[in-house]
């Protein structure tokens, strides 16, 4: 279902926060968004330059020419900047109110930036206060604004300086307080606390938590428009769904993959903004493959020779990336080495599960078998090489990592196209698996012959990761990757050609995700 959310909101001309970052979040979620400005922000990853107000009268304009003509599913108001900009946003939602007009208004009650410039008025509080407890559904404030609102009394009064919230517990109960006090759910954001994951809660005005939630923290400066965007997702997923634990937990998860995926956008040299569209590469990848598919499918040569053809460009990004460039020249830090596997050992279990799927499908008996044996064998053998490597005098603690966002992309996505997808689909998504690996694998077993020849009879003559090398160059594992790309073939030659698009979607689709799996083995690490 397409529904319609109103951005009320600043502008940021670098697109990380306010304005374009909710119409981009909205846009991740299916949602059409429209925007409705309430300040001028010069500003960019760095800090904010100056703010221009244009008259109040003016935004009653941009409102009543929305709400004349649209129908509103959700609102959300993020930078007011201005006790009469809150004050005329009141006003325009009091009469939607009156003409029948009703929807979830979502407030992110801005006030500073992480650069620390203010974006609202010191004397705008109140008015922030008392917009919440007339209009908002839910309050999505950081841990200042939180901290403001929690020490004002009712509208109107002259606030108490909020004490700094600097624990989870403290933030909890400031957000019970001031969801009783305006009537609103609070959504508590724990994103400025320190540690390893990042919880949020839901508050309900009678002192419930309506959900809990924590991802794991992702190791990263580019963390711009976090608040925006998050709201945004929330409006949009609330008035898709009705439900705020399940929009919670949705808006999430896809926030910590467009922070995983933020140092990749190279925006600003300052706190630049988040990937709003990190997920859509499966769509595009879809598109793309779509373009590129040949005419002619009976003048094609094997369907697999083809798809290698077209994941050429992932095939040399891989080449190129710096993990893959020392872990085969063998100066890859340990550390790194091992955060890398911690990651492959929780992807190969899923991997497992994937292949199970595939074994229980309406493939024929051969190839069921060979799926049945590949679970086995990712289930147990290669995580017994794994955790002989995990398992050091370090990890005494038994330290788990827990899926990083990357990788539980790339599962989610192999879990989807094996367990909903027909059988062929499965087949060419897992086959990158096998196939990239068993290729990276053949080029490192070269270098790794290489560096024995270079050293030998040198003290540095052992690769660090010698045997975990010569594992995957096995020859059994290269005759399943040929065996697995038989069964593509086989599967391509006999399917009809929208299935065989979505094969060839589908395994350029993990190709891609196997490059942000090897990408992000920091980011994962974190
Ligand atoms: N480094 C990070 N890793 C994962 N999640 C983060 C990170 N930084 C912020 N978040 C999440 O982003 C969302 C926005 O939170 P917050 O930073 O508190 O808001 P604001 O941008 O308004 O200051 C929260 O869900 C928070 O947990
Ligand atoms: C126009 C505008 N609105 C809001 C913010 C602050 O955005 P937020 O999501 O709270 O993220 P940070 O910038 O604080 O990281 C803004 N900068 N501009």
């Amino acid at each position: 279902m397409t529904v319609r959310v109103l951005s009320i909101a600043g502008t940021d001309p670098t697109g990380g926060a306010g304005v374009p970052a909710d119409l981009k979040s909205i846009a991740a979620f299916g949602g059409y968004g429209m925007a409705v400005v309430t300040c001028l922000v010069a500003q960019n990853t760095r800090g904010v330059r100056s703010v221009h107000t244009p008259p109040a009268s003016f935004l009653r304009e941009q409102l009543d020419a929305v709400s004349d003509d649209v129908t509103i599913d959700a609102v959300k108001i993020g930078m007011l900047g201005t006790a009469e900009v809150a004050a005329t946003v009141r006003a325009w939602l009091d009469d939607q109110r009156n003409a029948g007009r009703v929807f979830p208004v979502i407030l992110d009650p801005v006030m500073v930036a992480s650069s620390g410039d203010r974006l609202l008025d010191a004397s705008a509080e109140d008015a922030v206060r008392a917009l919440a407890a007339a209009h908002a559904d839910l309050l999505t404030p950081n841990l200042a604004e939180l901290a403001v609102l929690d020490g004002g009394g009712a509208p109107g009064e002259a606030h108490r300086p909020g004490e700094a919230l600097d624990d989870w517990d403290a933030a909890l109960a400031a957000g019970r307080r001031v969801a009783a006090a305006t009537g609103s759910i609070v959504l508590v954001k724990g994103g400025h606390l320190p540690g390893e994951r990042t919880p949020d809660a839901l508050v309900a005005p009678d002192g419930s938590l309506l959900a809990e939630v924590a991802e794991p923290r992702v190791s990263t400066r580019n963390t711009h428009g976090t608040g925006c965007s998050l709201s945004s997702a929330m409006a949009t997923l609330y008035a898709r769904t009705g439900a705020w634990p399940y929009s919670l937990r949705a808006a999430k998860r896809w926030l910590t993959g467009a922070l995983a995926a933020a140092d990749g956008l190279r925006v600003g040299s300052g706190s630049g903004p988040v990937h709003h569209g990190h997920h859509l590469d499966a769509a595009v990848d879809a598109y793309v493959a779509a373009a590129t598919a040949p005419d002619s499918p009976g003048t094609r040569g094997r369907f697999t020779d083809d798809l290698w053809e077209r994941s050429a460009v992932v095939r040399q990004e891989i080449d190129e990336l710096e993990f893959i460039v020392r872990l085969t020249d063998g100066t890859l830090p340990q550390d790194r080495f091992r955060a890398y596997l911690a990651q492959d050992a929780q992807y190969l279990q899923a991997y497992s599960r994937a292949l199970s799927s595939l074994a229980a499908s309406a493939a024929p008996a051969p190839v069921r078998a060979f799926f049945a044996r590949g679970a086995v064998t990712a289930a147990t053998e290669e995580t017994i090489l794994h955790r002989q490597w995990l398992r050091t005098d370090d990890d005494a603690d038994g330290g788990d990592p827990g899926i990083g966002p990357v990788t539980a992309r790339y599962t989610d996505f192999l879990l989807a196209a094996t367990g909903r997808e027909p059988w062929q689909v499965g087949a060419a998504a897992v086959l990158p698996c096998y196939w990239l690996y068993a290729e990276i694998a053949a080029t490192l077993s070269r270098a790794l012959e290489a560096h024995r020849t270079e050293r030998r009879g040198r003290d540095d003559a052992a690769h660090p990761y010698g045997t975990w090398l010569a594992a995957y160059d096995d020859p059994g594992f290269q005759e399943a990757a040929a065996a697995c790309r038989a069964i593509v073939d086989d599967a391509a030659a006999d399917a009809d050609e929208p299935t065989r698009q979505a094969m060839a979607a589908a395994f350029l689709r993990a190709c891609a995700l196997e490059r942000d799996f090897f990408a992000a083995e920091v980011v994962d690490a974190g």
